[in-house]
């Protein structure tokens, strides 16, 4: 028997069991921002899926090609130059390691903090004053995204005032919610590797936040986990034209469970040569303000018991630091006693 060696380069890196070919998600729900009965699709998108992709969202093409575009050259300039805004801790460059907890993938890329509408001061930034400007012009389109798409989830939930949920995140006065911005880079992996596997590029995860809001390049690697069936991976066609949004755990905690946060990871594509390209990916996570209490919405609850105990976002960012990317970093603060219940009630409500 052949057993082929995971090359030195992969030794912290897990590999992934890639069965080909890969089942895609054809039914990744395409929300037409612009079209009727929108915050119902996004509404029904969220409880299914967690995810889905957003079309006629109103963003100029311009503002992401520049960020593109700047990310690219970004990540191509001189390993000592990028390394100067590194290493990140949890904010500036990083490469393969991902947290402070042992978590690697086949990565490199820039993790910064956002303050109100624009890169904070107060985190390395890039050196260059172009990628600086494109991230703060498309910060504000993608702070402006979600807040449609929290304003949506609001109306087609039937909470009220409408800017309930977009107001943790987006909201003009009290405190300044804990944005954070992402540039993640795949490179190919070229080394080779045994038949039917892959590297991860980033490992499954919820994210803690409200929402994400994901676009990438052309190149595919993002899948997710149905909330059914297992939590079977399926991958997602990339659409460069398309912005992916994640439901967060902190939403899945104000919804008291009814939209669920959504696990994915990226596979890195794999072999020299092949024409493969790299996935450039960029990623805003709306988190509310360190104080902010979350719990589920009273108005959600009609009547049934609360699954999640109260904490306040600061709490349960300090929690997820500490974490392993693939940990449930709700299971602490699930209420137990009522769980088995609820999930009775919630299981005849979808059903
Ligand atoms: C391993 C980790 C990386 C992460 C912090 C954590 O301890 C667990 C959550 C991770 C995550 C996932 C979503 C976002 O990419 C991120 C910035 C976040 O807020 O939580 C990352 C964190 C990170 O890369 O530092
Ligand atoms: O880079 C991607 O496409 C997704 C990365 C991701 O899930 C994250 O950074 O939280
Ligand atoms: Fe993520």
């Amino acid at each position: 028997m052949v057993v082929l060696a995971k090359p030195a380069a992969l030794e912290q890196i897990s590999l992934l069991r890639t069965p080909e070919p890969w089942e895609t998600l054809s039914g990744v729900p395409a929300v037409d921002l612009s079209g009727p009965d929108a915050a119902g699709h996004v509404v029904r998108a969220c409880e299914r899926f967690g995810f889905f992709s957003v079309v006629n969202h109103g963003v100029p093409a311009g503002v992401v090609d520049r960020l593109e575009a700047e990310a690219v050259r970004f990540f191509a300039s001189p390993q000592a130059d990028k390394d100067a805004s590194g290493p990140a801790d949890p904010f500036g460059y990083g490469s393969k390691r991902i947290g402070r907890n042992g978590d690697m993938g086949w990565l490199e890329y820039l993790l910064l903090a956002i303050d109100r509408d624009a890169l904070s001061r107060a985190s390395p930034a890039p050196s260059s004053s172009a990628l600086r400007e494109a991230i703060n012009e498309y910060v504000v389109a993608m702070r402006g995204l979600a807040r449609t798409v929290l304003e949506m989830v609001a109306e087609g939930l039937g909470v009220s005032p409408r800017g309930a949920l977009a107001d943790m995140v987006t909201g003009e006065d009290g405190a300044a919610s804990d944005q954070v911005f992402r540039l993640n880079h795949y490179p190919p992996c070229p080394l080779p590797l045994p038949p039917s596997c892959s590297v991860t590029g980033f490992g499954e995860h919820t994210d803690p936040q409200l929402v994400s809001i994901l676009r990438s390049n052309g190149a595919a690697g993002l899948q997710v986990a149905l909330h059914g069936d297992d939590g079977r991976w399926v991958s997602v066609p990339p659409n460069r034209d398309a912005f992916f949004v994640n439901v967060g755990d902190s939403l899945q905690v104000l919804t008291n469970g009814r939209l669920k946060s959504v696990r994915h990871r990226v596979v890195a594509g794999s072999g020299s040569g092949s024409g493969l390209k790299s996935r450039v990916s960029m990623i805003y996570f709306g988190g509310p303000p360190l104080a902010q209490r979350i719990a589920p919405l009273p108005q959600l609850l009609h009547g049934s018991s609360p699954l999640y105990r109260e904490f306040t976002w600061g709490e349960y960012k300090k929690a997820a630091y500490r974490s392993r990317l693939a940990d449930n970093r709700l299971a602490p603060f699930e209420e137990p006693l009522v769980a088995a219940a609820a999930h009775h009630h919630h299981h005849q409500h979808w059903s």
